[in-house]
């Protein structure tokens, strides 16, 4: 298994242009299954979660082609309906197949993408949405077995949490729906507002975009389309803490700053400088110490939650305290301990987790257990003194595109190494 070498300290200066957001793209192509035309994406990153997507879509009959960023996608009728668990259990975005397949065809068997290391992470509000558009659900052997043979039917659903995904399936499968469908207390995330104005570009008729209710006033078929994928907050926000903590200035060019305001708030209160450019933003630290600041997770458009892990790197190497409050996963510190191999000092106590800043963290063999926690350890490895290696890289390949080379161009010492 590869892995990640990072020799620390070394003060981060240049550019980094900024992929398309594996959360937006994934969505995004299995809209794909919504229309019998060609779906063409742009800026759809290279990453392994997206490899993972086009085989899931190839098994249920979409035709996939991909050239450089762009990837088209065609799902002639009579393709299969049943998503199958060895590609699911790999990515739980894989559940976005329901919502689609059942609207158009009436029918899915998708299995239960299970837990992760995160969470459990459970698929209740997606399946009782559905219900209540008139599905008739079954769960057996680990399956989803839907039916909706008359079709979906319209109604009002007020999620009684927000949720980005049950958000995206229900929009999904409200857009093909008979009549009038409401998504109150709709997750708002810019990944759902792309895919609600690629599913606008397709036929389908939505208002309240970009709001927490969604009105959805079904059509007999939608048609195809071209889009180009949102810039990624998430990668966006791990370059910005990159430049943060290492005390130098980069400049994110493609960034939308409107995407990161809950961020560059704390950040600016971390006392790092953010100023637009005419094509994203900059980050600066020069020689001023990271003050302590307290953060809390929450929906869009508060602090997210895959920004959490990377967070905390910065602030173990703060002046000061920070308290961190994760208030959407319940298992999303595994970064922790491995922090405290580099010589951070954070105290867990249910879902808060008090950091006390140190002057240095000191380069450690580290590994982590999700993508986001691991990209936090390359964060602490960049402003570490000494070597830090970061084990099971194909994390860091799920979501981050060309990782290495991006901060590499900056002038960090990092390497993929072979095992
Ligand atoms: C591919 C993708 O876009 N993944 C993102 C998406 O995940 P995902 O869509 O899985 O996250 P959700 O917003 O659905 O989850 C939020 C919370 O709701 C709970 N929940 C969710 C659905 C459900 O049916 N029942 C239930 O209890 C979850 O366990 C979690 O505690 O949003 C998360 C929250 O911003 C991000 O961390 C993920 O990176
Ligand atoms: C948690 C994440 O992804 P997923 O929902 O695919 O696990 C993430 O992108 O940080």
């Amino acid at each position: 298994m590869d892995k990640i070498r990072i020799r620390g300290g070394r003060q981060l200066d240049g550019v980094i242009r900024i992929s398309g957001a594996k959360n937006a793209a994934l969505p995004l192509m299995t809209a794909a299954l919504l229309t019998p035309d060609p779906l063409v994406l742009t800026n759809v990153p290279e990453l392994a979660d997206i490899s993972t997507m086009g085989k899931l879509l190839v098994e249920l009959g979409v035709g996939f082609e991909r050239i450089d960023d762009k990837v088209t996608l065609t799902a002639p009728d009579g393709g299969s309906t049943t998503a199958d668990y060895d590609l699911v259990r790999k990515m739980r975005a894989s559940v976005l197949v329901l919502g689609p397949l059942l609207a158009r065809h009436g029918v899915a068997k998708v299995s239960l993408p299970g837990g992760c290391a995160i969470g459990a992470r459970p698929v209740d509000l997606h399946l009782s949405a559905l219900e209540a558009m008139g599905a008739e659900i079954k769960l057996d052997g680990g399956y989803v077995y839907a039916s909706a043979p008359k079709g979906l039917i319209g109604t009002r659903i007020v999620f009684p949490k927000v949720s980005v995904g049950a958000t995206e399936n229900l929009l999904m499968a409200a857009a093909l729906a008979k009549g009038t469908t409401v998504l109150a207390n709709a997750a708002r995330e810019p990944e759902i507002t792309d895919l609600a104005e690629c599913l606008v570009k397709m036929g389908a008729r939505i208002e309240g975009i970009g709001s927490d209710s969604l009105t959805i006033t079904g059509v007999d078929g939608l048609h195809g389309a071209t889009h180009a994928v949102v810039p990624d907050r998430i990668e966006t926000g791990t370059y910005a803490i990159a430049a943060a903590i290492t005390g130098g200035s980069v400049e994110l060019k493609g960034a939308r700053l409107d995407h990161v305001q809950s961020l560059a708030q704390t950040l600016a209160k971390a006392r790092v400088d953010v100023t637009l450019t005419p094509d994203g933003f900059r980050v600066v630290r020069r020689n001023n110490r990271i003050r302590g600041v307290d953060v809390m997770t929450e929906p869009f458009p508060g602090f997210p939650t895959d920004m959490q892990a990377q967070m905390m790197s910065l602030m173990t190497v703060a002046e000061g305290a920070a308290m961190i409050t994760e208030t959407i996963f319940e298992n999303r510190f595994m970064h922790v301990p491995e922090l405290a191999r580099m010589g951070a000092d954070v105290t867990v106590h249910h879902s808060s987790a008090l950091v006390r800043g140190v002057e240095t963290l000191r380069g450690a063999q580290v590994m982590a257990t999700d993508l986001r926690a691991s990209v936090s350890l390359v964060l602490a490895g960049l402003a570490a003194e000494g070597e830090t290696v970061v084990n099971r890289v194909y994390h860091l390949d799920r979501g981050y595109e060309k990782l290495e080379q991006k901060l590499a161009a900056c002038g960090a010492d990092i390497e993929r190494v072979a095992a």
